[in-house]
This record gives structure tokens, C-alpha cells and sequence, in this order.
């Protein structure tokens, strides 16, 4: 059972790194897919690629919904353009990669659906068990792969709230060291949290769309430091500015091994 456990988690952060690998590959273009999948928009074209380790389709929850403010769509069009470019008549990949995500990824791993029965059945991501739309945390993940960083539009709902009309400083500190979280994973594979530093620079509105800028600041042998900014989306004022660290782990440590 541990062993098959492992097994599956190794899997999981492995096609997970594949796929994120292989969609930012410049290479990629509409003549590797199937003509029915050419008129979607590139986020479901990634979700659809044959080589999608994932085994039936789940919720992405970083997709737009009704929900979201115009500013918060206007911020995913900005960057989601950017995931695509034209060069001499062909579309290619850009810079830029949109992150899906779910509730539990596990279940959709390829042979993970068994495994996520076993293991904590109940257990869903905490930023993403909170189903009515816009009432907790709405983001959207950007990963800059040449440059090693990301950004995350993040619309804080009102089930979030800490001081009177404003975002309770740990719903922020859950932004954070998941998006530096995910930065680290991306760049150094299977990771946990060791040390976030955070400074609350000024309060974040309830309802209003921040972003969240992630890069990494060095790798030192299992060590990757990530440095982060949240800022009011049109970058003008600071609201937190943090640092991370995250330690490489073997998976046997979710294990207990
Ligand atoms: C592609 C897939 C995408 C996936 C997307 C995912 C989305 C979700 C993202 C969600 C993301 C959510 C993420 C989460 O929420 S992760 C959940 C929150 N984090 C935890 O629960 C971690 C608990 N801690 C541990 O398990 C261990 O302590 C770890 C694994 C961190 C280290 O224990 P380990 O036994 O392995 O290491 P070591 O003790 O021998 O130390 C090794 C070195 O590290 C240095 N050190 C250690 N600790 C600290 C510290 N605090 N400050 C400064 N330095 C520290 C230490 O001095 C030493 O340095 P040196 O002497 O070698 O120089």
C-alpha cells in the first residue's frame, strides 16, 4: 500500500512536471494536434493533448467564471494572450503558460483515482474547497518559464474577510506560499514550505483583484528561495512582500518514511 502510494505521488509530480515541460516547449503548435481541437482556446487544448496525464476531465477552477470582476478578466485576457504568439503566420507558445487547476489532483493522476478513495477520501486543496464561485479564493497561475517566475491574479471573495471589509492576513499568507509553493515545485520538483516571511505593507479590499509576483531568487543544493510581491493590479501600490524557502523532499516524507 506505501509502496503503491509512492509510486503514484512519484507519478503524479513526474507528469505533472512533463506536462508543464512539454506544453512550454516552443516547438508545440496546432499541426501537432487533431483539427476538432484547433477552434478552443489554448487553456482547453492543453487540458484535451493526448498526452494529458490526466484520466477524465476535471474542474479547472483557474478558468474564468461568472464570478469574476471585469478587471479579473481583463488581467487573465492580458496574460492569457501572452501564452500564445504569432510568428511568420504560425501560432506558438509563448513565455508564458496558464497552470490549471483542481480540487484534488491526485484523483485525476493517471492511476492516482484509486488511491484518492484510500487516502484521506475527503481531503480537497484548501484554496479550492469553497464551491460557490467567487466567495473564496479565485486565481489564475501564469508561469514565465524563461524567467523562472510567475504571477497569479488572485479576486479575494467575501468569506475571506479579517479586519472589517478586508482580507484576513492568513487567506494572504495562503496565497502566497501557494503560489510560491507552486513557483518552487515547477522549478525544483517535489517541495515543502520550511520558512515564508511575510510584511503586511497595507490592507487588501475585499472584492478587489490583486497580483501575486513570484521569482525565484537562488537555488542552494535541497534549498530553492523564492521571493514574492502582492500588489494592487495596476502594480502601483504594495501590499505584501514576502520571502520564501522551500526545502526539496523526497515523497517518502508525505509518507511518514
Ligand atoms: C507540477 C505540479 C504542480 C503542483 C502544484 C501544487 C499546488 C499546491 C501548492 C501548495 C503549496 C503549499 C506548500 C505547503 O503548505 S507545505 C506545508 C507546510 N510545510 C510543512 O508542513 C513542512 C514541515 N517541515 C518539514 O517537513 C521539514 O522540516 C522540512 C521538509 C521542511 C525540512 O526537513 P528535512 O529533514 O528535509 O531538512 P533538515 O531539517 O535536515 O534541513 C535541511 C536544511 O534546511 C535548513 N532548514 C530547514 N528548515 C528550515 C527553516 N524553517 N528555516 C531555515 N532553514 C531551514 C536546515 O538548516 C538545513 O540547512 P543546512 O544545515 O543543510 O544548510
Amino acid at each position: 500500500m506505501l509502496r503503491q502510494g509512492l509510486y503514484v505521488v512519484r507519478g503524479l509530480y513526474r507528469d505533472g512536471l512533463k506536462l508543464i515541460r512539454l506544453a512550454g516547449q516552443q516547438s508545440f503548435n496546432r499541426a501537432h494536434l487533431p483539427a476538432s481541437y484547433c477552434h478552443q482556446p489554448i487553456g482547453v487544448r492543453a487540458l484535451t493533448m493526448s498526452s494529458w496525464p490526466f484520466s477524465s476531465k476535471p474542474r479547472d477552477y483557474s478558468l474564468p467564471n461568472e464570478s469574476w470582476s471585469p478587471e479579473m478578466q481583463k488581467l487573465y485576457d492580458h496574460y492569457n494572450a501572452l501564452c500564445e504568439v504569432e510568428e511568420e503566420g504560425e501560432k506558438k507558445r509563448g513565455a508564458w503558460w496558464r497552470l490549471p487547476s483542481y480540487n484534488r489532483t491526485l484523483k485525476y493522476a493517471t492511476g492516482g483515482r484509486c488511491l484518492s478513495k484510500l487516502l484521506q477520501a475527503k481531503a480537497r486543496l484548501f484554496t479550492r474547497n469553497i464551491e460557490e464561485p467567487g466567495a473564496g479564493f479565485e486565481y489564475v497561475v501564469f508561469l514565465n518559464k524563461p524567467e523562472k517566475s510567475c504571477v497569479c491574479v488572485f479576486q479575494a471573495g467575501h468569506l475571506l474577510e479579517g479586519p472589517p471589509g478586508h482580507v484576513h492576513g492568513g487567506a494572504i499568507a495562503t496565497m502566497i506560499d501557494s503560489v510560491t509553493g507552486t513557483l518552487a515545485t515547477y522549478l525544483s520538483g517535489p517541495v515543502m514550505t520550511a520558512n515564508l516571511n511575510m510584511n503586511y505593507r497595507s490592507p487588501i479590499p475585499l472584492g478587489s483583484v490583486v497580483l501575486v509576483h513570484c521569482a525565484l531568487e537562488k537555488v542552494e543544493g535541497r534549498k530553492t528561495f523564492i521571493s514574492c510581491r502582492v500588489t494592487s493590479s495596476d502594480r502601483a501600490k504594495l501590499h505584501t512582500d514576502a520571502t520564501g524557502l522551500f526545502l526539496t523532499i523526497n515523497v517518502g516524507h508525505l509518507f511518514g518514511a
